[in-house]
């Protein structure tokens, strides 16, 4: 029934000669997307293999080229849809008796009482249609260049900022991330066969942060040119927000400024927010108190807070969520693993899962794991005491320099998605989350720290018998491991204090002589084949 409720998604131009039909399944929407018949021959099949079959034949759907003159902005523009969506701020977790809400036009961080707000969605508009309905509009956006649905994040729009206009959106096509299989990783380490990486690393900026980036950065050029007091953007950073703010806002013509702790990002990450034109400064303090000064700074000042304690930064986060569900053909894995810092982007993934179940995308969602650096840990601890009284922490060093927080400020929101999703909170010493990295970069992988974080949960659970060996496993690696390359050279350099570094694989020196090389490869070549 539902496959019959084809869809010609919003960036198609109108075609007048389309016979528009109404959607079988729910009442006729004047959207911006139009409901057709499906032109397969079973009208009645429900798979979305049909749905997405019929969309890609059907001579409807074929794209009017835009004359030479326009551009991708311009021809969004003609596409005049109409629509109920909306979304506004309410607070998180909020008594469902409670009638406090702000627009999402509005400047607020927090709720009266001081706690965190979240985005709600009009629900009631968006269950107008059903599961399949959405799971083909989703489909039939990825991979094309067409403003603004080439992105992973405003692919879902209805679902993310429903009523700012495509005009107004600062995109560089981010998200649609790789899913792949960690086959030798899985196998030989783990003795798994369904262990999948969700590399969100591979982005814009290098890290998960342009999914949320572009939502809030977008807002802000909405609220701009609604004449808004906003003259700038603000962010305390461990490098990874810092880059993605720099890198909009830059795209964008708005001032960025970021609050870094001295000495305690990677130069990469350090570089990126000085190209972008950033107004950059380097504090003597760790992230928590950079946080604790944009706060302040942010209440007195018209810059806007661009953290993730804006919630507006976990709707395109949220769409990671979506992606996961989508690749797997909208299958749900079994367990989703997410090293943790300031905590915004667990909640965000309960939150992209969670809407997919609530809009029967899916029928289930994941177990979640939540990682975090064993010298960065309140989360764990918070976990281990059975969510008694939640404690922040002073976080000392890290290789995950990038989650190196001690005092999160979603900390309710990530004990909520842990809460709902039946999650669990592992932790990785200094020597553990190097050696998974430096294991999962021997077969062929080049991750970050935080993912070696992560993938020291997934081991802990296995060994444990938690996660079983044919357990869909997707492990979120949320950074670029490029960005994080000065601890790949310690730890192969062996140079690392009070750690054995068991899997490094330095350089060999050798003299510049035929016969030298000969024997270091002769002697490796043994190693490697005993009949050689
Ligand atoms: C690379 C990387 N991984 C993981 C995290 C943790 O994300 P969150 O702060 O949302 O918990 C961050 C930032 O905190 C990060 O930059
Ligand atoms: N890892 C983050 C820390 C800040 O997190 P946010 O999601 O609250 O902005 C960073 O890269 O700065």
């Amino acid at each position: 029934m539902a496959a019959s409720c084809m869809l010609r998604s919003s960036f198609l131009s109108p075609n007048p000669n389309l016979h528009q039909q109404q959607s079988p399944a729910k009442s006729n929407p004047t959207f911006f997307f139009t409901p057709i018949k499906a032109t397969s021959s079973s009208s009645s099949s429900s798979s979305t293999g049909d749905a997405a079959a019929a969309i890609s034949k059907s001579p409807l759907l074929q794209k009017n080229r835009r004359p030479a003159d326009e551009n991708i902005r311009e021809e969004a523009r003609r596409d005049v849809s109409s629509h109920n969506f909306s979304a506004r701020y309410v607070p998180f977790n909020a008594d469902p008796n409670s009638n406090e809400w702000y627009s999402l036009d509005e400047i607020i961080y927090r709720s009266r009482s001081g706690g965190l707000l979240d985005v709600q969605h009009n629900m009631d508009a968006l269950k107008k249609f059903d599961g399949q309905y959405w799971r083909s509009l989703f489909d039939s956006r990825v991979g094309k260049t067409t403003w603004p649905y080439g992105s992973g994040v405003w692919s879902k729009k209805e679902w993310v900022l429903p009523e700012i206009d495509s005009d107004d959106i600062v995109s560089a096509f981010e998200g649609n991330s790789n899913l792949f299989w960690a086959e030798r990783f899985g196998k030989q380490f783990l003795g798994m066969n369904d262990l999948w990486v969700k590399h969100c690393g591979i982005s814009h900026t290098g890290s998960f942060k342009d999914l949320g980036m572009t939502v809030l950065v977008s807002q802000v050029n909405r609220l701009r040119k609604m004449h808004k007091p906003v003259v700038g953007v603000g962010c305390a950073s461990t490098g990874d927000t810092s880059a993605a703010l720099s890198a909009y806002c830059a795209s964008a013509g708005i001032p960025s400024i970021v609050f870094l702790p001295a000495n305690k990002i990677s130069m990469a990450q350090l570089v990126q927010p000085i190209a972008n034109g950033a107004f950059v400064l380097s504090i003597d303090t760790d992230f928590d108190g950079c946080m604790q000064l944009i706060r302040e700074v942010t209440a007195e000042l018209p810059i806007y807070l661009a953290n993730s304690l804006n919630s507006l930064r976990l709707e395109g986060q949220k769409t990671a969520a979506i992606e996961i569900l989508q690749q797997f053909e909208w299958e749900v894995p079994d367990w989703v693993i997410v090293p943790g810092g300031n905590l915004g982007n667990i909640y965000a993934f309960y939150k992209g899962f969670h809407m997919c179940k609530e809009l029967g995308l899916v029928d289930r969602i994941p177990r979640l794991v939540c990682a975090q650096a064993a010298n960065a840990n309140p989360l764990y601890l918070h976990y281990k005491s059975g969510w008694k009284d939640f404690k922040a922490v002073k976080a000392n060093t890290t290789f995950a320099s990038a989650i190196q927080i001690g005092d999160p400020v979603s900390i309710d929101r990530a004990v909520y998605a842990l809460k709902k999703s039946n999650g669990i909170v592992e932790e990785a010493t200094e020597e553990e989350l190097m050696d998974a990295m430096a294991q999962a970069d021997s077969t062929g992988m080049f991750i970050c720290p935080h993912t070696g974080v992560a993938l020291t949960a997934l081991s802990k659970l296995r060994k444990a018998g938690v996660i079983g060996p044919t357990d869909r496993t997707v492990v979120v690696s949320t950074a670029h491991g490029l960005k994080f390359t000065q601890s790949k050279v310690d730890y192969h350099s062996k140079e690392i204090k009070n750690m054995e570094c068991r899997f490094a694989n330095p350089p060999v020196q050798v003299k510049a002589d035929f016969g030298s090389v000969m024997d270091v490869l002769k002697k490796y070549l043994l190693s490697k084949n005993s009949k050689f």
